[in-house]
């Protein structure tokens, strides 16, 4: 048997996608949006309404009710999952799922009806926090503190503390519900908790995925005491075990014969979705960087050395190929580019190329601060997006100019904040949503001097997962993966202009000033 799963929960979607690798070939892809799947859990874009816009929460049931909808969808499309010799997966980076002590107990699957209904009575906390919040900054000051400041977090755990990552929101829940987090037993990631649903047990969390807790030590590779105590008391009992990514978790559990699964189908560890799109791309040797346009932005690459950012944006995470990856993620991605699509009545054609066409490079002049939400590089807790420019532009009535200050502006952000890596980009390979854009792929190569590749595929978080699978279950190389599955379309590789990269390395010197007048 020759077929691997790859399964992607992802902040808006669960992404199937199966490769065959004797055909040398995906076999199959199918992606289910929650908001429009699964209405009932009131996620529209991935996440619960708040009052507070730093707070971002999910419902873990509805990742777990995706997970039983993708497999009845891959059985109702007739796909003969028998034929399936492994399965791994990505989560959404930093989320985390609160569970008591029942779900250390070896039945809890045992005789469900649904993933959903078997989890519900094993949650301490109802919802999950999920990347996208930012409600933790008096949490990351205190860890910072405790650790001595945080280059010391940083130099331990490849990140300053940051408010998205799973330790300082383990802090806030906490010091905000004692009774819950005393009676919680596991806390999982998406990535770990969706493994342990496929297996039936509590499963452990990957290095790929682990580093972005701020609780790993990556010279260790092991949970760091200091970090631990500095987060929450007796934190070390509550957490999973940590492996390698190749590691396989256990075997499918019974309670997926029902979709006409094998019985004993290997689960590798599932690892966070950037992790597994560096694998997906064929970025898991240093050389290439990688640039993600889904619900958030995201700038990684395998790294040659392990270096750290000074300004504490930038983040290590485990490379599942072996070694680090660099990362530096942007809250403002696709919905600031859906905000500005839907307020100037545009369609993604009309964004896509009108817009482009209508305007040049450089933009007359016209540039914009995007924060559209709060922004976590660089930090903005307060704001809403900043125009300069003519009046048309700043009075909002010019939406092309909208539509490039934008995507100028998030290409530019990127150059600045992923400078630390020292590491000169020559090849861009794009991914996700935003990537299907000829206007934004130019944009990218023109700001970082490089050509911008795109691949066929289009999770690329869903392939890296099916491509782990066959690595860890299926005992195929890296290499061979990579030379089979990450083909590059060369008919739609952009090319840098000359004459427009001289126009953003100026513009990128105002863009930088007005950034710093705002953040400091
Ligand atoms: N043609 C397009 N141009 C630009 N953005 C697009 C286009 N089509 C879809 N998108 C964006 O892609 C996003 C989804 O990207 P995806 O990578 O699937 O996200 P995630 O993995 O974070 O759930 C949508 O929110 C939408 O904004
Ligand atoms: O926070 C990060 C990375 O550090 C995000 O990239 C999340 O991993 C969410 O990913 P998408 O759902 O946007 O792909």
């Amino acid at each position: 048997m020759a077929k691997f799963l790859g399964l992607d929960c992802s902040t808006q979607s669960i992404t199937a996608v199966i490769l065959d690798s004797s055909k040398k070939t995906v076999v199959y892809e199918k992606s289910l949006n929650f908001g429009k799947a699964l209405p009932q859990y009131n996620c529209p874009d991935g996440f619960l309404l708040h009052p507070d816009p730093l707070v971002k929460h999910s419902n873990p049931l509805m990742w777990a009710n995706a997970l039983d909808l993708i497999c009845k969808t891959m059985q109702d499309d007739g796909v003969n999952l028998a034929e399936i010799a492994g399965i791994s997966g990505s989560g959404q980076q930093h989320g985390t799922v609160y569970l008591n002590k029942d779900f250390l107990r070896e039945d809890w699957l045992l005789k469900a009806k649904s993933l959903a209904g078997a989890v519900k009575p094993l949650l301490t906390r109802a919802t999950s926090p999920i990347w996208m919040d930012s409600s933790t900054f008096a949490d990351c000051r205190r860890i910072d503190a405790a650790l001595g400041g945080p280059e010391q977090v940083r130099l331990r755990s490849g990140s300053s503390a940051t408010e998205r990552f799973a330790g300082p929101q383990i802090s806030r829940f906490a010091r905000e519900d004692a009774k819950a987090y005393a009676d919680t037993a596991v806390i999982q990631l998406v990535s770990s908790f969706m493994a342990s649903l496929l297996i039936g047990a509590s499963a452990p969390i990957d290095y790929g995925d682990g580093a972005g807790m701020n609780l790993l030590n990556l010279s260790t590779l092991q949970w760091d005491a200091d970090l631990l105590a500095a987060t929450a008391p007796q934190l070390g009992e509550k957490l999973p075990l940590l492996v390698p990514s190749s590691h396989i978790v256990g075997e499918i559990h019974p309670y997926f014969h029902r979709y006409g699964f094998r019985e004993g189908v290997p689960i590798v560890a599932w690892s966070g979705d950037n992790p597994n799109s560096l694998i997906g791309v064929g970025g898991w040797k240093p050389g290439t960087a990688v640039i993600s346009l889904g619900t958030s932005d995201t700038f990684f690459a395998a790294m040659d050395r392990v270096a750290t950012d000074p300004d504490g944006y930038g983040h290590v995470f485990g490379n599942p190929a072996g070694g680090f990856m660099s990362l530096i993620c942007f809250k403002n991605g696709s919905l600031a580019r859906e905000q500005v699509r839907k307020q100037y009545d545009l369609s993604w054609q009309e964004f896509d190329s009108c817009a482009f066409e209508l305007t040049q490079p450089g933009n007359a002049g016209n540039i914009m601060l995007p924060y559209f939400t709060p922004e976590i590089t660089p930090l903005v807790l307060n704001s809403g997006p900043v125009f300069e420019g003519n009046s048309m532009f700043k009075a909002q009535k010019d939406a092309a100019a909208a539509v490039r200050a934008l995507v100028e502006a998030q290409a530019m952000t990127m150059r600045l904040h992923s400078a630390w890596q020292q590491q000169k980009t020559k090849k861009v390979r794009v991914t996700g949503g935003a990537s299907r854009s000829d206007g934004v792929c130019q944009v990218l190569a023109d700001v970082f001097d490089a050509s911008v590749e795109r691949l066929q595929v289009s999770d690329s978080g869903a392939q890296g997962a099916a491509m782990r699978a066959a690595q860890g279950a299926g005992a195929m190389d890296w290499a061979t993966l990579s030379r089979i599955f990450c083909a590059c379309d060369a008919s739609k590789t952009r090319k840098p202009i000359p004459a427009n990269i001289a126009i953003y390395n100026e513009l990128i010197n105002r863009y930088a000033a007005l950034e710093k007048s705002i953040t400091g």
